[in-house]
């Protein structure tokens, strides 16, 4: 992306961000040629831990996610920061570390900790000042005015619709670069959450497949107003049933052959992970190559 996520954001054109958890989905996703990825905490939890998005994982664990990924891709990353992992002063430690470790947007929510995922039933948020005082502590922390902070409010399904978006209005004013209201649950409250919260910053939609949101595609949601929408989940939906499926070939057959035309071959996942080129660059290092270099330019 040539424009920061800021200016981007700023145009007609929705982006569309998969989720990623690991350097490997993220050059995948890069490869495939998408503007912006999105650091999934779910997804981390769920390949990680092998467990659900209720708040287990740590914050150096997201920290070091990130790294990883950044010393493998350049693409701008929106990073799922939950809670912040506690209060304002946690939040700025969230920022500063994820900041460095080479965050573009932290999305941050006011859930009480420990969060669950958005689409899970009992959830509970604080209160929306103390949200407030999280947002501002971001922005405060924030070495770059290009981090952006993207606010979410689980409200919907504790306090209600209207109390969702009074939330979204004060985090505006607080100073949120982009706002989240998560798990709409119907098409008609999707297009109110543009139709009524649309000046006040850009919108994010976030889109689980089987989960309390209607699905709809970007170009849907670039129509009603939305800057970003994410598929957050999607990729480890799909690898997990190609794991089972794997893993239940293997075991009933004692061989892989049934699942060949489903996999990569060696010569093929080297290629997507970019072997050739790292044997070919580890080689120009080597004391051989360095020796006839500074002989060739003692000659020349
Ligand atoms: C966006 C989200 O926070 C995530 O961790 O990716 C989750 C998505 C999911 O659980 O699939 C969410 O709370 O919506």
């Amino acid at each position: 992306m040539t424009l920061s996520l800021k200016a981007r954001f700023a145009q007609a054109e929705i982006v569309l961000a998969p989720g990623v958890y690991d350097a490997l989905t993220a050059s995948l996703a890069e490869a495939a040629g998408f503007e912006a990825l999105y650091v999934s905490g779910a997804s981390i939890a769920y390949t990680r831990l092998g467990r659900p998005d209720i708040g287990l994982v740590s914050m150096a664990e997201v920290a070091d996610t990130i790294t990883m990924i950044r010393d493998r891709i350049a693409t701008p990353l929106i990073v799922d920061a939950d809670t912040g992992y506690g209060n304002a002063l946690n939040m700025q430690r969230t920022m500063r570390l994820f900041e460095r470790a080479g965050a573009n947007a932290l999305q941050i929510e006011d859930q009480s900790f420990p969060k669950r995922c958005g689409h899970l039933a009992d959830k509970s948020v604080i209160p929306a000042a103390e949200m407030v005082g999280k947002i501002k502590a971001a922005a405060d922390a924030r070495a770059s005015q290009e981090t952006l902070i993207i606010a979410r409010t689980d409200a919907i399904a504790v306090e209600g619709f209207e109390a969702a978006l009074e939330r979204a209005h004060l985090y505006a004013q607080a100073g949120a670069d982009m706002l989240f209201v998560e798990a709409p649950g119907s098409a008609d409250e999707l297009g109110r959450v543009t139709a009524e919260l649309k000046g006040l910053a850009p919108l994010m939609a976030n889109m689980v497949e089987g989960g309390r949101t209607p699905i709809k595609s970007a170009k849907e949601l670039e129509a009603l107003g939305f800057s970003l929408v994410i598929f957050p989940g999607g990729i480890v939906r799909a690898l997990a049933r190609a794991a089972q499926d794997f893993y239940g070939t293997l075991k009933r057959d004692g061989s892989t052959d049934a699942f060949r035309n489903q996999m990569f071959d060696f010569d093929q996942l080297n290629a997507v992970i970019g072997t050739p080129q790292m044997i070919a660059a580890g080689r120009s290092y080597e004391a051989e190559q360095i020796i006839a270099a500074a002989e060739k330019s003692k000659r020349a």
